[in-house]
Order: structure tokens, then C-alpha cells, then sequence
């Protein structure tokens, strides 16, 4: 298996209030997470401080977006630094639902990475995957190329990048992609590093699955070479998040 650290990220979402939240955190600190796991929460932001005041401190708080300004007139939105403010390590970038929900371009994606990078100390996992009808015209390679371009001509140190490979029509479906297929993708995603970042860079880049991960299929998922961990959706709100965190212990 890899030298990469595996990686289980919670993206809640737009779920949860304080009691569910309360609750899910009292499991996770009481729980005995693997030492081989990092883990990261990504509480909705109103409640980013309540999560850093209340989660044991091994576990990590990230934001689930941010604008790619440091301040200004943008009624509702955040910025990186703010959650930096208050405690925050991560911020996810380029989720499919910031893409496909919100507009989110490539340019916009990228233009908030490189400010990140340069303005914050926070890491970054950025999102890419494609939609069924890509995936179905046999264009997943070549859609995932095309974000992982954007997001690399903006990266300016892939020490504090992770990638988060969700293919659009498994998140939220209870489709999940089979191990094969997280694998096939993981693969040329870490081949498209070797050949436009270095071999060093691809080595070391851990490559995160979302998608319909659960506790029934996360072990098996977490079998494949290049599977580093998950980004996890619904699961990450229930008390089967401790299996996936533990998926390969
Ligand atoms: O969007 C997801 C995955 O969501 P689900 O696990 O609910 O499919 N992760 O960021």
C-alpha cells in the first residue's frame, strides 16, 4: 500500500444544526479513530466556530468554499481568511454542486485556489468528476483533465492540495462507482500529475473518492492502490463515519 497518510473528509453540507452537530462530534471525539487516518469536517460555515470549539483537536475544520477575495462588498459570502480566522485548516474547492448548482467555472475555481495558496495558510481539496452523460460518451478522461488543468496552473505548492475525485452521478445517489472504476480514474489522475506536474507530485498527492461512500462499501473502496481516502457526503452525519474513517486500518 502507499506511503500516503489516508484521508477521510465530512462534508455536511447544507445539514445538520447545533444538536445534530453536537451529537456527531460527541461520537467522533469518544470514538477510536485510526492513527492512519487524517480527518477533516466540513460543517456548514455558520457553524465552523461551534465545530473548532467542541471537536477534539486531531480532528480538522475546514470550510466548504470561499470566495476568491479577501474582503468586499459580496453580500453572503466568506473568505478564506476568515475561515482561517477561526480555526479552520482546509477548504474544499470546486465541489461538483459549486459547479453545477452555483456556476462555478474552471477560471473562477482556479482563480480561488491560487488566492488561497498565496493569501491563506489553509490546505485545499479540490474537487473534479464528471456527469453521467460524460461519463456515458465516454469523456470522464478527458473532463477530468480539463478541471485537473485548472487546477494545477493555479497551484503553487501541491504540498497542501489534495484531490477529490466525485463523479457527479454518485454523490448523493446511493450509486457509488465500483472500486475498479474509482481505480481506473484515480489512476490517470495521478498519471496526468506525473506528466504536466512531476513524478514526485503524483507520488505524493493523495486522491480522495466521493461518491455514495458508505460503511458497506468503503473498505472495499479502500482496498485499491490509489484510493486515498474518501470525501463523504451523507454517511459523514451518521455514526457509520467512524467505519469509513477506519475503512483501512
Ligand atoms: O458530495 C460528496 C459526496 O456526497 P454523498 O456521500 O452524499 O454521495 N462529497 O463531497
Amino acid at each position: 500500500m502507499s506511503c500516503r497518510k489516508f484521508f477521510v473528509g465530512g462534508n455536511w453540507k447544507m445539514n445538520g444544526d447545533k444538536a445534530k452537530i453536537l451529537s456527531i462530534m460527541e461520537l467522533l471525539n469518544s470514538s477510536n479513530l485510526s492513527s492512519k487516518t487524517e480527518v477533516v469536517v466540513a460543517p456548514p460555515s455558520i457553524y465552523v466556530s461551534y465545530v473548532k470549539d467542541h471537536i477534539k483537536p486531531e480532528i480538522s475544520v475546514s470550510l466548504q468554499n470561499c470566495h476568491e477575495a479577501t474582503s468586499g462588498a459580496f453580500t453572503g459570502e466568506i473568505s478564506a481568511e476568515m475561515g482561517q480566522d477561526v480555526g479552520c485548516k482546509w477548504v474544499i474547492l470546486g465541489h461538483s454542486e459549486r459547479r453545477n448548482v452555483f456556476g462555478e467555472t474552471n477560471t473562477v475555481i482556479g482563480e480561488k485556489i491560487k488566492h488561497v495558496l498565496k493569501s491563506t495558510n489553509l490546505n485545499i481539496i479540490a474537487c473534479i468528476g464528471e456527469l453521467l452523460d460524460e461519463r456515458e460518451a465516454g469523456k470522464t478522461l478527458e473532463v477530468c483533465a480539463t478541471q485537473m488543468k485548472a487546477i494545477a496552473s493555479n497551484v503553487s505548492d501541491w504540498s497542501r492540495i489534495v484531490i477529490a475525485y466525485e463523479p457527479v452521478w454518485a454523490i448523493g445517489t446511493g450509486k457509488v462507482a465500483t472500486p475498479s472504476q474509482a481505480q481506473e480514474v484515480h489512476v490517470d489522475v495521478r498519471k496526468w500529475l506525473a506528466l504536466n506536474v512531476s513524478e514526485d507530485v503524483a507520488q505524493a498527492t493523495r486522491i480522495l473518492y466521493g461518491g455514495s461512500v458508505t460503511s458497506a462499501n468503503c473498505v472495499e473502496l479502500a482496498l485499491k492502490e490509489d484510493v486515498d481516502g474518501f470525501l463523504v457526503g451523507g454517511a459523514s452525519l451518521k455514526p457509520e463515519f467512524i467505519d469509513i474513517i477506519n475503512a483501512r486500518k
